[in-house]
């Protein structure tokens, strides 16, 4: 759909420079989806990895982050593997709905919906579980999710952006109680960037 370079806006590597490639088509229908443009999946411009890569390569920040839409809709080998080849951390940004989970990751981030169940096999690969709190209900339906993954795995809740002023207070009174849990806000936002 669109590649910019940009700041990691949430999550561990929220501040770090990043080159973002998002790909089009998404079927998880999140009603609060702040990307709906991306939804579509045969609308957008279509590049080579090679074009990917040498876009990428013209920016001096060594991390890529894959996004979307679902980016798990597409085979993410082939583009994983050439930016691992030109010396790029290849980051993922996953509902983790997909049919198999492709591409070699040195981070990935998974944001399960209640809207599509995600596929159990991305499980052992999660470094960051970040769940959108848009209902004070998802404090515990967020919990759910844990103990699927690995020990080391980060924990974050993100206030979904129209809710915050009504959620941020219920995560700060959550995450004091469990400290295991972390705050990530979506920082890019706050500083009007991509
Ligand atoms: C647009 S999604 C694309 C990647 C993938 N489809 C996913 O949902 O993880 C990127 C990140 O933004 C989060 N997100 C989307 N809309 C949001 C909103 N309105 N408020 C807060 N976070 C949001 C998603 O949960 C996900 O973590
Ligand atoms: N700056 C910035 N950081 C982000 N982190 C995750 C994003 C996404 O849409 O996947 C995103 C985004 O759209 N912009
Ligand atoms: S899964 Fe991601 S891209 Fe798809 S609708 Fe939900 S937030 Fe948007
Ligand atoms: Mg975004």
């Amino acid at each position: 759909m669109e590649s910019f370079y940009t700041i990691q806006g949430e999550g561990k590597f929220q501040g770090h420079a990043a080159y973002f490639i998002r790909l089009g088509g998404c079927d998880v229908g999140c009603h609060w989806c702040d990307v709906k443009e991306s939804w579509p999946i045969d609308t957008h411009p279509i590049k080579t990895v090679k074009e990917l890569v040498e876009e990428a390569s013209a920016q001096p920040g060594k991390i890529v982050v894959i996004t979307g839409g679902e980016p798990l809709m597409h085979d993410l080998n082939p583009l994983t593997e050439a930016l691992h080849e030109a010396g790029f951390r290849t980051h993922i940004e996953t509902s983790g709905v997909a049919k198999e989970i492709t591409g070699v990751w040195d981070w990935v981030c998974f944001s399960p919906k209640k809207f599509k169940e995600p596929n159990s096999d991305i499980f052992p690969l999660v470094n960051e579980l970040k769940v959108i709190i848009y209902h004070p209900s998802d404090l515990s339906w967020a919990q759910t999710w844990t103990t699927h993954l690995p020990e080391n795995s980060l924990w974050l809740m993100q206030p979904e952006w129209s809710k915050q002023l009504d959620m941020n207070p219920l995560i700060v009174d959550f995450v004091k109680q469990s400290p295991r849990w972390q705050i990530s806000v979506q920082t890019h936002k706050f500083l009007q960037i991509p």
